[in-house]
């Protein structure tokens, strides 16, 4: 038997609460990840799913208790952060006036403080559908194509921790699918992956768990 000590969440919660709007979405919430786990947030409208996801991904401070990243937390870890985390909001969080090349170059180049090479992004956007797009304004793209332009960006040798936000909207059948796979072989393969939707998956990491915030709920 070892006596060893138990290995330190990736990610964790202690004690945390939000409150917004004067309303208490949430308290005393205690989650931790480690490689291969995949969580999705569920809950009904309104139950704080985008703010706990806000709250994992530094966006915005707890009204109580703490988010802590390796054990330490994130207020001291934003190098860290920067480096292990790939957050996609709701919106799809990309310009209209730009191209998806020209998108993903700049979004990869925030998210791993580097260059991403234009075959690599070509690559990306080959994945999630979007051959022969690279180059028109992303405005001209249809609602479900610019969410591809936006989860590309899971195709570019991302970093291992990936919070989303309802990742499928506005996703075909097909498009969903390909999205889920992706995510349960991110998982299979060491990352991690916090997500909203309000679909039920189809495909699921094998470390897959939900935590429902409608059932915490005062
Ligand atoms: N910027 C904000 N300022 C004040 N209150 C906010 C803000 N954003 C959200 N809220 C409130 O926080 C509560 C939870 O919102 P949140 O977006 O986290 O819920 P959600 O579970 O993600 O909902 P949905 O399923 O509709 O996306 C709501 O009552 C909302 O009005």
């Amino acid at each position: 038997m070892s006596d060893s000590a138990p290995p330190i969440p990736f990610l964790a919660t202690v004690g945390l609460a939000c409150e917004r709007d004067r309303r208490l979405l949430f308290d005393q919430l205690e989650l931790h990840l480690q490689p291969g786990d995949m969580l999705q947030v569920a809950g009904p409208n309104g139950s704080g799913k985008t703010s706990l996801l806000r709250l994992l991904a530094g966006l915005m401070p707890p009204t109580e208790g703490s988010v802590l990243l390796a054990g330490k937390p994130l207020a001291a870890q934003r190098t860290e952060l920067a480096r292990s985390l790939l957050w996609i909001g709701h919106a799809a969080g990309i310009k209209g006036l730009l191209s998806a090349e020209e998108n993903l170059a700049w979004l990869g180049a925030l998210n791993r403080c580097g260059s991403t090479s234009r075959e690599a992004i070509w690559t990306a956007l080959a994945e999630v559908g979007l051959r022969g797009f690279e180059d028109v304004p992303c405005h001209t793209l249809s609602a479900g194509q610019q969410r591809r332009v936006a989860l590309a960006r899971l195709y570019l040798a991302p970093p291992p921790l990936w919070i989303l936000d309802e990742p499928f909207t506005a996703l075909d059948k097909a498009g969903v699918a390909q999205v889920e796979i992706h995510l349960a072989r991110h998982c299979e393969q060491g990352g991690m992956v916090v997500f909203t939707t309000h679909h039920s998956l189809t495909e699921k990491a094998r470390n897959f768990r939900e935590l429902d915030l409608g059932l915490r709920a005062a």
